[in-house]
């Protein structure tokens, strides 16, 4: 996260006055994320995780998260729940912005996951998935296949300021996924954004995802696919096998993926890779004054995307034929 909006002590008061959650010790603004505004907030009875939703959150998608965090507590997924203010609202309003309160997750999360990190997000991932599948809300992915162009077109006058012939090889690229982009993969309730900072761990155990700011319904592969991703190249933009051979292990071992979905797996990483060039392009040009934030490196993605238009099928991944 990262603070856009700021608060006074005085609205932040007022606001934690409508709930029943004990007297405002003190509250911070959390400098680390880019999406939304958060604070930790402190009571005399429990910390809890303020967030105020800024640009890329529509305020009618909002209870779709908030109602998925609940029902995803309620099927024993750890997860942040969210607070109701005392009248009962899931969602309320302050310095302008959407606004929600949830409950504080313990753990920390890890900057360089090793192997058993991968494999404990597998299992994660696939009970997610799992007990996603009885939620009644949808929503689909703004940030799908059909969702590119219209960010590209919004970025792509200026992308060669970032690299040399970046717009050329996006466009390709585009074209290639929009002409092959697989349809009809079993799908659901995806986090969507699973990164290493989107999940908590004691230890070596997994202690809780969060972030559920871009869940949605789509293809659970991509899900897989993103944290492909996200998880297993090493910081000198090498893929590590071993890492995702763990991840597709742990993933199976709750749920096992289908012919179709390890077939997908390349070119749904490919479109995960663009996804994650095009939001951090698109935030490296756009970063608005004053904001408490830094955009991420959006050539990380481009680097991902060269090594997966490499791949000739699966078995890349670690997955045995
Ligand atoms: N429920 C929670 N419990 C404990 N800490 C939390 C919770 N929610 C957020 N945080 C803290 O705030 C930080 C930023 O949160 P989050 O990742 O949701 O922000 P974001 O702007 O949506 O980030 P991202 O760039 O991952 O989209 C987390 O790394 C974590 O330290
Ligand atoms: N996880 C994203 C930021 C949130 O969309 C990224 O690393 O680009």
């Amino acid at each position: 996260m990262a603070v856009y909006t700021d608060v006074s002590d005085e609205e932040l008061g007022a606001f934690i006055e409508g709930y029943d959650v004990g007297r405002l010790l003190s509250f911070k603004g959390i400098a680390e994320g880019v999406e939304n505004s958060n604070f930790l907030v402190h009571t005399d009875a429990a910390s809890f995780i303020l967030t105020l939703y800024e640009k890329r959150v529509n305020p009618n998608d909002l209870p779709y998260f908030l109602n998925l965090l609940q029902h995803l507590a309620d099927k024993g997924l750890s997860c942040p729940q969210p607070v109701a203010a005392s009248g009962g609202a899931l969602l309320g309003e302050l310095a302008g912005r959407p606004a929600a309160l949830v409950t504080f997750l313990e753990g920390m999360w890890v900057k360089r996951p090793k192997t058993v990190h991968c494999g404990e997000l597998g299992k994660a991932m696939a009970r997610l998935h799992l007990a996603g599948q009885d939620y009644a809300g949808f929503r689909k992915n703004a940030l799908d296949v059909h969702g590119w162009r219209p960010l590209f077109d919004q970025c792509s006058a200026r992308s060669n300021e970032v690299h040399e012939g970046l717009a050329d090889e996006i466009a390709a690229e585009l074209s290639h996924l929009e002409a092959s982009w697989p349809s009809d993969l079993p799908s659901g309730v995806i986090h969507a954004d699973l990164f290493p900072d989107n999940v908590f761990f004691l230890g070596q155990e997994l202690s809780g995802l969060i972030d559920f700011y871009f869940a949605c319904n789509d293809a659970f592969a991509y899900d897989i696919a993103i944290c492909l991703n996200a998880w297993c190249f090493e910081v000198d933009g090498a893929f590590n096998v071993t890492k995702a051979k763990a991840l597709l292990k742990g993933y199976a071992s709750v749920r096992p993926l289908t012919a179709d979905e390890s077939k997908a797996l390349p070119i749904l990483s490919r479109g995960a890779a663009l996804r994650f060039l095009l939001t951090r392009l698109y935030d490296w040009l756009s970063v608005p004054e004053g904001a408490m934030v830094t955009p991420k490196d959006p050539l990380e993605y481009l680097k991902k995307l060269r090594f997966h238009q490499t791949v000739k099928n699966s078995e890349a991944y670690g997955l045995v034929a």
